[in-house]
């Protein structure tokens, strides 16, 4: 899991950890619809719905060739892949899933732990035809990657994990207080484990959230502009929505037992790290997988897909021809 050691370190003596201008109220904008957003990324994406282990998922699906499922985290969507899908729909069957408790995708009571996550994106892909694919996934959305390829490792042609690694016992280390230069206050990892409390605060002020998230981590704020972040407000606004977010976050524990259940991923493994985590997945990965290559985003702090989505574009294509 992350340790922002070293990196975050520069991120906080940089003074990176910048408190985001509160945002003016933003006008209440009608975000579009899935439908529209798959509409308007080139590679004749359309917005699904499909039934997968008792969940309702959704899913944007475009190109045509090899299948390649690409899974965002928090507090984002599909969209977060937007600017590498044209590019994926050219040689693969592109297949964005929000992931349980995720924008157009059910928010049920229970099933967050990350091996019953991977499960409803094995049966979905099942349900879709077919028996094995390559797997991307970002934050979030790489724990529940790397649980696919633990879990079914016949289903599992390639995993690309973009700057996050599945939780682990390391987590319960991370100080809350982390001491001046010494790290970097991970305080939604501590927000996220409130029972209840989460939706109340931030329904309808996830706008704040976002705004802080990418204040305190993109180079240059222009890389997420505000349309996009409108539709990922919009997407976690309602209490549901933010409780759903949360519930990742508190299968940890479930998270954390299950990965020392897990042998060596023996799929072909590539792992994208940013400035904050390549030195950890360069550290930690060979001990979770067999065949592992390690690349390095280095302009960016987190969020890889939009802070340097050639980049990611040039090394997916490259990993899964
Ligand atoms: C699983 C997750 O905890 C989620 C969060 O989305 C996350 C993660 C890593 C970060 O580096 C990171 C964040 C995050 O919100 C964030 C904001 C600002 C700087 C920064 O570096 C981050 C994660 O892996
Ligand atoms: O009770 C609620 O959740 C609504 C309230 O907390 C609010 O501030 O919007």
């Amino acid at each position: 899991m992350i340790s922002l050691g070293a990196g975050s370190a520069a991120l906080a003596m940089a003074g990176g950890v910048a408190a985001a201008e509160p945002a003016a109220a933003t006008p209440r904008r009608r975000v579009p619809s899935d439908a529209a957003l798959a509409r308007s990324i080139s590679g004749g994406f359309r917005s699904r719905y499909a039934h997968a282990n008792g969940v309702r998922l959704h899913y944007v699906t475009g190109g045509s060739g090899t299948p390649v499922v690409l899974l965002a985290g928090w507090p984002q969507t599909w969209w977060a892949w937007r600017h590498v899908m044209p590019e994926l729909a050219r040689s693969h069957r592109v297949i964005a899933v929000d992931i349980r408790g995720m924008g157009g995708s059910d928010k049920p009571q229970g099933g967050y732990d990350k091996k019953n996550m991977a499960r409803d994106v094995h049966e979905l892909v099942r349900s879709l035809g077919y028996s094995r694919v390559d797997v991307v996934g970002h934050d979030m959305g790489a724990m529940v990657a790397f649980s696919f390829a633990a879990n079914h490792p016949a289903a599992t042609r390639r995993l690309a994990l973009v700057d996050t690694l599945h939780v682990d016992e390391t987590q319960y280390d991370i100080p809350l207080l982390p001491r001046p230069g010494q790290g970097f206050n991970l305080w939604w990892w501590a927000f996220n484990q409130v029972q209840g409390l989460p939706a109340h605060l931030a329904a309808g002020r996830m706008r704040h959230v976002v705004d802080w998230l990418f204040a305190n981590s993109l180079p240059d704020q222009g890389l997420v502009p505000d349309f996009d972040r409108a539709v990922y407000a919009h997407a976690y606004d309602s209490p549901d929505a933010v409780r759903a977010g949360t519930a990742w976050y508190q299968a940890a524990h479930q998270d954390i037992a299950d990965l020392k259940t897990y042998g060596k991923v023996t799929a072909p493994v590539l792992g994208v790290g940013s400035q904050l985590t390549y030195d950890q997945f360069r550290q930690v990965l060979p001990t979770l997988a067999t065949d592992v290559r390690v690349v390095c985003a280095d302009k960016s702090i987190h969020y890889i897909p939009e802070e340097q989505p050639e980049l990611l574009s040039r090394e997916l294509l490259k990993f899964l021809a």
